[in-house]
């Protein structure tokens, strides 16, 4: 009969959380060296940053330029997980299938939208002045 302390439990706590965490890292790199655009936005992200640098943002324009940028990110992340378990199901034409993909990519254009109009509202009132 095995007896599994307690000490024993919490290290495979700490591997599984690590497994998780090393699994998800996979999927950013993944996201960033196959989708073109997940590319973009990453490219988009280090702009905004730079010149969120050079313009001077205050802290809490930082929290929200860092939650857009982390957003849309994330979305197009999850856009991509839905064209691969789509592909996967069918390789043929179907109008469900088409409407998944369709639906995904709404959703990042509806946050990209935001972000942009976001962007506007912080940035575009510190270069008027
Ligand atoms: N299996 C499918 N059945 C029906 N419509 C699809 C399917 N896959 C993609 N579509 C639709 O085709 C359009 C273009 O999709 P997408 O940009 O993913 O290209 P694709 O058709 O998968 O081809 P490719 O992979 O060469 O780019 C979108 O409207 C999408 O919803």
């Amino acid at each position: 009969m095995k007896f599994c302390s307690r000490s024993d439990s919490r290290d495979d706590t700490v591997k599984n959380f690590i497994k998780a965490f090393t699994y998800a890292w996979m999927g950013i790199v993944h996201g960033a060296a196959q989708e073109r655009n997940v590319k973009f936005h990453l490219v988009a992200a280090i702009v905004v940053i730079v010149a969120g640098w050079l313009t001077g943002l205050s802290r809490f324009e930082w929290i929200v330029i860092t939650a857009v940028i982390a957003l849309v990110i994330a979305l197009e992340l999850m856009n991509a997980a839905v064209e691969r378990v789509v592909d996967l199901v069918t390789q043929e034409r179907h109008p469900l299938a088409k409407q998944a993909k369709d639906l995904a990519a709404g959703a990042v254009l509806v946050f990209s939208i935001a972000s942009a109009i976001i962007g506007v509202l912080i940035f575009l009132p510190k270069w008027l002045m």
